[in-house]
């Protein structure tokens, strides 16, 4: 809300200054009535009437991006809110019964505030024809292009190469950490020979419910090949990175699956590397990625032998 008011700063002082002038105007004219005559009922329907009017300029200007329209809706709903505020003022200050212009800044702003407001109205109505229109055409690209994977219901690699190819230049620019991690499971080709094609997809299946299930909300999980999967990690630091990979490569090790034929224990390991993005690109960094996995790669096949 602050930030609203930040980035409103010079229509919220506008308005105050001429709220403030009003409230001048009256004091240094008229006279202010004994309490006695105060009428409550009017100044509660026309005061808050005035507060909810000002309510609504907040949530209008917070819900809205600056330009033409919102300063329609803006003056439009400013001008209510000074002829509530005089319709309240009047409330407590008498002014003498000969002059006119004080009924005049009562009234005459309602009116033209009503109209601004109808003129702003239909054109943000127009606009969200606009933007409704570019949200399903966005919609059918995204239905249209993007690879689902058949297997999971995860994207593929083209996917993730241009989620890559956004988040990168936002993170840096938010000064934010992005880290990758790269899963890929060990000797997963025995798997397929021994219990099958139909059970290897299964285990796959398995693995990439057990994934989402570990990852937070805002990680994005891909399927690269075959039985390599792909997390992209926003605002995460490689230690935070590498933490998430022995969670994971644990998890995987642990997972109790059975074979669907004859119910045998399948075991499974996972080899899962971390990388924080630098001044990388998607390509580099899904490089450097595949770089860390062959390493890691090598040293468990030289351990096993
Ligand atoms: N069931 C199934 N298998 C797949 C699928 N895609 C790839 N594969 C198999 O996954 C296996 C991957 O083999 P490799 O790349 O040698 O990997 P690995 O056997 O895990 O060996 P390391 O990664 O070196 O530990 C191959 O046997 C592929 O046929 C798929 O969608 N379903």
């Amino acid at each position: 809300m602050s930030s609203m008011f930040f980035l409103h700063r010079i229509k919220w002082i506008g308005l105050l200054l001429l709220a403030n002038a009003g409230m001048v105007l009256y004091l240094s004219l008229g006279e202010i009535k004994p309490t006695a005559i105060w009428d409550w009922t009017d100044i509660a329907g026309e005061g808050g009437s005035a507060l909810l009017v000002l309510l609504w300029t907040a949530l209008m200007l917070k819900s809205r991006p600056a330009g033409r329209v919102t300063n329609l809706l803006f003056v439009g709903l400013a001008c209510l809110f000074l002829s509530l505020w005089m319709d309240t003022l009047d409330e407590f200050v008498a002014l003498p019964e000969a002059w006119v212009w004080d009924h005049w800044l009562e009234s005459a702003p309602m009116p033209i505030g009503f109209v601004l407001l109808t003129i702003g109205i239909y054109h943000w109505h127009r606009e969200q024809l606009a933007i409704n229109a570019q949200m399903v055409n966005r919609e059918r690209y995204f239905r249209e292009h993007r690879h689902f994977d058949k297997v999971t219901p995860l994207a593929d690699a083209g996917y993730l190469r241009s989620q890559l190819a956004q988040a990168l230049p936002r993170s840096a620019a938010a000064q934010e950490p992005l880290s990758m991690l790269t899963i890929d499971l060990d000797d997963f080709n025995r798997v397929n020979a021994r219990y099958g094609h139909q059970e290897g997809d299964r285990v796959l299946q398995l693995v990439c419910q057990l994934l989402l299930m570990s990852l937070r909300r805002h990680d994005l999980l891909c399927r690269l090949a075959g039985d390599r999967f792909a997390v992209v990690l926003p605002n995460t630091l490689e230690e935070q990175a590498q933490t998430m990979a022995r969670e994971l490569s644990q998890s995987i090790a642990h997972l109790a699956c059975r074979s669907a034929q004859q119910g045998e224990r399948i075991v499974l390991s996972a080899t899962v590397v971390a990388v924080m993005a630098r001044q990388d690109d998607a390509e580099s960094l899904l490089q450097r990625s595949n770089l860390a996995m062959a390493h890691a790669k090598q040293a468990l096949q030289l351990k096993r032998a």
